[in-house]
């Protein structure tokens, strides 16, 4: 099910944002004794990031990881691994555990099989996962018309990961397989701009993943999915 949470600005959205999952990642830990999130690249997240790390959590048993990456070295600046560096693992949240998507393989493809041994680390099913979705209807690096975007949506692969060259978007990437994505507790999709509100009522509209794949996150009976959005 998917219901959608509008705000009057980004601080108010990113103060209740931080705090649905600041809520779930404490009382994994209460329960489990440890919490896993997964968490988008882009530009949208970045004050996410900076809120979630001053939040006073215990970090040390929380383990992070990306829904995706871009195949490129971590101090390139189109690295979402490094966008996590700089602004998430930071301040309290410096002591969370993190695990990268990116290896030294040469592309994402050959790189995805070491990649979901990495993964193994995380605990799973996810807390958290928080989406961010593309005016092309993408998410993670789910790219419309995509080689790859059946093997990506492919819920019996028994893949975590796999590698994707968008059509609509620069750079190889690595991404979550849709089974892997909706093997979490809770989906928060977080929206900012009036265009993206758009593609979400257009994706709403029809059910041809291949055009939107972020209709295959919010078009499924797994897992709820809650939208964060507001327009600046
Ligand atoms: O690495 C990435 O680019 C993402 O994980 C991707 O799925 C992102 O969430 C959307 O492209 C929205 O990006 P913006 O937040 O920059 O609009």
């Amino acid at each position: 099910m998917f219901t959608l949470n509008k705000y009057q600005n980004s601080q108010l959205l990113i103060e209740d944002l931080t705090s649905h999952i600041v809520n779930e990642l404490k009382q994994a830990i209460v329960q489990k004794g440890h919490a896993s999130i997964a968490v988008s690249g882009g530009k949208t997240p970045i004050p996410l990031f900076v809120s979630l790390s001053q939040q006073n959590i215990e970090w040390s048993r929380v383990f992070i990881t990306l829904v995706d990456d871009r195949w490129v070295d971590d101090n390139d600046d189109a690295s979402n691994e490094k966008l996590v560096m700089t602004h998430l693992l930071q301040n309290n949240a410096k002591l969370a555990n993190f695990v990268g998507l990116k290896n030294s393989c040469d592309n994402p493809f050959d790189g995805a099989e070491m990649t979901d041994k990495m993964l193994d680390k995380i605990p799973m099913p996810f807390d958290v996962i928080v989406l961010g979705m593309g005016e092309d209807g993408h998410t993670a690096s789910l790219f419309p018309g995509a080689a790859n975007l059946a093997a990506g949506l492919d819920m019996k692969s028994g893949r975590k990961v796999v590698g994707m060259t968008p059509l609509t978007a620069p750079l190889d990437r690595i991404t979550l397989t849709l089974p892997t994505i909706l093997n979490s507790k809770n989906i928060y999709l977080h929206l900012v701009g009036e265009s993206k509100m758009q593609v979400l009522e257009q994706a709403e509209k029809d059910h041809n993943v291949n055009q939107m794949p972020i209709r295959a996150v919010l078009q499924q009976d797994k897992v709820n999915v809650t939208g964060f959005w507001t327009a600046s």
